[in-house]
């Protein structure tokens, strides 16, 4: 049985779940199991703190976890990323009231709330910064209104938290990060076990990813068709009844699947199709 962590609650958690289930795995159905056996996959979850994952995981008892990037890093476990995924995209900054730390170097002497004190303990080393680093474990925007703090160092993704609490960041990102697939590091990723999973997860972030593109085209035009849809090895072109047309069949990103079907009608093709894709193993 492969042994996996997965978040069970905060902005981790609904999205690997909805992944996993989408890559063909039982989920839990109500949030207050801690674990579930998918007899039929050979997989057991364990639905654990997000910050907790890669602890868990460097002690070498749970195969693999998903969890963020910036958790990894704060936790300082003995793990590594394998395959990032795609959600919970985020960065890592330092943010103060308009005008009261300009740069990195203001910060020297003054105090620092975050829930990551592995991340800006380790980054204000780096820095050379010596400022005192204090413990909160969320709403962390709120602890300079209340004196707790002279700056915070917290995650931000679309900056709404941060302008509502009337902050502004300052100095470079500390870091990015987004949802991945960690294992201890080092362990044995060529298990026949892990890959399977991989490759399960892989295949979910493809179909996402791309969608399926049809097309008929006259022959004469298929060169140029073919430049817009290249396809991942090259696109499937079939013979049509109608003498000079064939039908072309390619994969395509589906952020740019609008711009290619106008390109491929200006070019004369016609009866152009797309259909999402299910479910891939490239
Ligand atoms: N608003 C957000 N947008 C995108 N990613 C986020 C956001 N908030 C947190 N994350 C990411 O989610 C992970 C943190 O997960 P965690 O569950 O600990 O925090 P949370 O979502 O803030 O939940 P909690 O309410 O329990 O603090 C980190 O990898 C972080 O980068
Ligand atoms: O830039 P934004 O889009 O506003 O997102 C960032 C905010 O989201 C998370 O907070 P969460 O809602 O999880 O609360 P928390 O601070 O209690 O963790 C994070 O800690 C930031 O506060
Ligand atoms: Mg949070």
């Amino acid at each position: 049985m492969l042994r996996i962590a997965v978040p069970n609650k905060g902005s981790l958690s609904g999205p690997a779940s909805a992944m996993l289930h989408e890559a063909g795995y039982q989920q839990r159905k109500e949030s207050k199991e801690l674990v579930l056996v998918d007899p039929d996959n050979e997989v057991e979850f364990f639905y654990l703190r997000p910050k907790d994952i890669a602890i868990y995981v460097s002690a070498g008892k749970l195969d693999i976890g998903i969890t963020g990037e910036d958790l990894l890093i704060d936790s300082g476990a003995h793990a590594e990323s394998i395959l990032p995924l795609g959600f919970a995209r985020s960065t890592f900054r330092f943010a103060a009231k308009p005008g009261a730390v300009k740069n990195l170097a203001d910060l020297a002497g003054r105090t620092i709330a975050t829930s990551y004190e592995g991340i800006v303990a380790k980054y204000l080393a780096e820095q050379g910064v010596d400022a005192s680093v204090v413990h909160l474990d969320g709403a962390v925007e709120t602890a300079i209104e209340l004196g707790v703090a002279d700056a915070i160092a917290d995650v931000v993704e679309t900056g709404t938290s941060l302008r509502n609490a009337g902050l502004e960041v300052f100095g470079d990102p500390i870091m990015r990060s987004e949802a991945v697939v960690i294992r201890r590091t080092g362990a044995d990723t060529e298990d026949a076990k892990v890959q399977q999973f991989l490759r399960r997860l892989q295949g979910v972030l493809v179909a996402r990813t791309y969608v399926m593109m049809d097309y008929d085209c006259r022959a004469e035009h298929l060169d140029a068709a073919v430049a817009l849809t290249p396809g991942l090895e090259g696109p499937t072109i079939s013979p049509l009844h109608s003498e000079g047309w064939v039908a072309v069949r390619a994969m395509v990103l589906a952020k740019e699947a609008q711009r290619i079907m106008d390109d491929l009608y200006a070019l004369g093709a016609r009866a152009i199709l797309t259909t999402a894709i299910h479910a891939c193993r490239l």
